[in-house]
């Protein structure tokens, strides 16, 4: 995303600690001291975990970022602070993952396109060859990694290969069916966002459609999480749902869930593009527009 015409390089500023007075004034005045204008400012303080959350969105003119990350470790570390500063116009370098059903990564794809979402995509993997054309009409590599029990590891080597071949940021699974290993997992913590078709903590596993349609819910959903080791079970994002009712098969379920699933997968993606979102243990603290 271009700098605008006579503004200042903007950043993105994000942290949590231990919370304590004078956290705001600490962050307020080192933003001073390097010349910082605040154009959007956030905070959360979670009382039951005692921890603080803030993210701050600031223009700085003619301090780089490296000069602007080893100048604010020292306000970090005074304070025990986990914290992030990252350009807010660099776009997310993001590989993402697909199986059989594609509409997740359509929409990607066109976001990507046309600028709604902040992020390049060069490369699609899947472990089949069903969207090696529409990646090829997006003008995006694809790799086909195929995945068995006798080469899920083989597989995964591969898929870590090119996150490190292609500087990649983010890594996200749009509707792609197979279980990342614990390695895998601890290796990309934080950089792995999947879209799960169901309204979490309801119908884990596979097939949620049919779980949803045999317990003859009036409504289904999707969740965006951060992926951990243990399926469906990450920290969660993002959620929509749509109403249902007792006359929709399975499939109609399944067609009625595909928007639901695509527009929460994107602003789960948007959001972490942007830096609206800080872990917090096994919950996620989501700072909006
Ligand atoms: N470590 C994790 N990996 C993945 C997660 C996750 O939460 N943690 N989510 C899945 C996506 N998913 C649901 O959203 C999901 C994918 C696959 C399965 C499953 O049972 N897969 C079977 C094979 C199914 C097939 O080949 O079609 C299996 O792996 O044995 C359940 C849920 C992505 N990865």
């Amino acid at each position: 995303m271009a700098v605008e015409e006579g503004r200042a390089p903007a950043y993105l500023l994000t942290l949590s600690c231990g919370d304590r007075p004078g956290l705001v004034f600490a962050v307020s005045s080192w933003l001073m001291q390097v010349g910082g204008n605040i154009v959007d400012s956030q905070q959360f303080d979670d009382p039951l975990g005692n921890q603080f959350f803030m993210r701050v969105h600031f223009e700085a003119a003619d301090v780089p970022l490296e000069q602007l990350r080893s100048s604010f470790a020292g306000v970090g570390d005074e304070h025990g602070m986990t914290w992030h500063l990252f350009s807010a116009d660099a776009p997310y370098r993001t590989l993402v993952l697909v199986s059989r059903f594609g509409h997740c990564l359509n929409d990607l794809l066109f976001r990507q396109s046309t600028g709604a979402l902040n992020i390049v995509v060069p490369a699609v993997v899947s472990n089949h060859r069903d969207f090696e054309r529409l990646a090829a009409s997006y003008d995006v590599p694809f790799h086909h990694v195929p995945v068995t029990p006798d080469t899920r590891d083989e597989a995964e080597a591969r898929l870590l290969e090119l996150v490190d071949e292609l500087r990649i940021d983010l890594v996200v699974l749009a509707r792609y069916m197979q279980v990342l290993s614990d390695t895998t997992c601890q290796r990309l913590r934080g950089q792995v966002i999947n879209i799960h078709h169901s309204f979490l903590p309801s119908f884990k596993g596979a097939k949620p459609y049919h779980q949803a349609h045999d317990r003859g819910v009036k409504l289904i959903g999707a969740t965006a999480h951060y992926v951990t080791p243990d399926l469906d079970e990450g920290p969660i994002i993002e959620q929509g749902v749509t109403r249902v009712n007792h006359r929709m098969t399975p499939d109609d379920l399944v067609r009625a869930g595909r928007d639901v699933e695509a527009q929460v997968l994107a602003t789960a993606v948007q959001w972490h593009t942007e830096q609206r979102l800080l872990l917090d243990g096994s919950r996620v603290v989501v700072f909006p527009r």
